[in-house]
């Protein structure tokens, strides 16, 4: 899969940008701010309808514009198709394919793929339990784009249980009576969805497992496919009936909620956790990754997890377009080489750097100069604007 041709209207910095694009690789290349990762943050917010770097969709709107539009023509197997997204905050968004109009916006998740690597993913190691429960989530979505409606579903059932929970703790008498009888069908909507998403997690865990262990072995010199290990770990028993499990669990843990105001079980509790395992030797202990891997391997560990989403993606489709967002400057030069070497046969690879230096030699391909507002093919690939 690839864009061939990007256009934004009101996105970010850009009142207007038209872009064409080829298959391989693309590079962005401009000083701090002038652009570059507000055009690839665009055909990643295709994929999931959703950016890499905020939560909500208002920042994604230039200042003061009422709306924006991002739109890619699409090429898959051959064949072209416009995708169209209009972001529209505080109101209902609304999306298109070949200018026609999609019954819920929703339905365009998953038709493009993409795999982003940014110095943000370090967060993957170093950040709180929920960012690596959304880095499976967001990867199960690209997987399985129905779950997106799943995942929606979860969260409203949570916030809606949550909101419940701090008026019943308090609540007395009748009034505590009813809360506790509502409570029960947010458990029961809870149980349903949540359970859902925690099969669907669990499976990804297992799908994913080994494509880490060998992603790990390739970007950590030295190291063997045992020495990152991903283990997913949930509130709940996992080795029966999910849905009922749940259920118990939420029986079990009343009291608990009712005292915190706050939903304690489901998969928005559960951990993936990340060990660097004993390599060759089975008797030495695993460590956990935060708090006890070193700075270069908690990297590795973080392009390990990255590259498996890709390889799991492409050996479930057609290959999803790599975005490496400002990646290799904060790489050192021989992992910036290997892992330029690994993406480089990728069918669409978009790169983003501050100077050409920063884009490996294995890198070479079309590139563009980035600068006040406009994006300009560089004919002479020297990182200045050429005509
Ligand atoms: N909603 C918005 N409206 C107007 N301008 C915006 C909006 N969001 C971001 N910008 C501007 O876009 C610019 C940032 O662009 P971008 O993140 O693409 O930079 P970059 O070229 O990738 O820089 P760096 O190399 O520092 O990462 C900033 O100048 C910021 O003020």
């Amino acid at each position: 899969m690839y864009v061939a041709h990007l256009s934004l209207h009101d996105f970010r910095s850009y009142a207007s940008a038209e872009v064409a694009l080829e298959p391989g690789v693309t590079a962005f290349i401009g000083r701090n701010g002038q652009g570059k990762t507000n055009l690839v943050e665009a055909v990643d917010y295709l994929s999931r309808l959703q950016s890499h770097r905020v939560a909500t969709d208002a920042p994604l709107v230039r200042s003061g514009a009422p709306q924006a539009v991002v739109r890619a023509a699409v090429v898959k197997d051959g064949r072209q198709a416009v995708l169209e997204v209009e972001l529209n905050p505080g109101r209902a968004n609304r999306a298109r394919i070949n200018r026609s109009a999609l019954p819920r916006t929703r339905d365009l998740v998953g038709l493009v793929r993409t795999v982003v690597f940014s110095p943000e993913d370090l967060t993957l190691v170093k950040g709180d339990p929920s960012d690596r429960r959304r880095f499976l989530d967001d990867l199960l979505v690209l997987r399985t784009p129905r779950l997106a409606g799943t995942r929606a579903d979860y969260d409203r059932v949570l916030k809606q249980r949550n909101s419940l929970l701090k008026t019943a703790g308090i609540a007395r008498g009748s009034a505590r009576e009813g809360a506790l009888a509502t409570l029960a069908v947010w458990d029961e909507q809870l149980a349903r969805h949540g359970s859902e998403l925690l099969e669907a997690r669990l499976a990804l865990v297992e799908d994913l497992r080994p494509y880490v262990g060998k992603a790990y072995e390739t970007v950590a010199r030295g190291a063997s496919r045992d020495d990152a290990e991903i283990e997913y770990r949930s509130s709940v028993p996992v080795d029966g009936p999910l849905e009922q499990a749940i259920l118990d669990e939420l029986a079990r843990r009343q009291k608990d909620e009712l005292d915190r105001g706050l939903s304690l079980v489901g998969p928005h509790r559960d951990e993936l956790l990340l060990w660097l395992g004993h390599g060759s030797d089975p008797g030495e202990e695993r460590l956990p990754v935060k708090g006890y891997a070193s700075h270069g391997e908690s990297w590795s560990f973080a392009l390990a997890l990255k590259l498996a989403s890709y390889d799991l993606l492409r050996s479930e489709g057609d290959d999803p377009i790599l975005i490496l967002d400002d990646v290799f400057a904060e790489l050192d030069s021989g992992r910036r080489e290997q892992l330029a070497e690994l993406v480089a046969g990728a069918e669409q690879v978009l790169v983003t750097a501050a100077v050409p230096e920063d884009v490996p030699a294995a890198l070479r391909g079309v590139r563009y100069v980035v600068a006040g507002g406009a994006v300009t093919r560089d004919e002479a690939g020297d990182g200045e604007a050429g005509g």
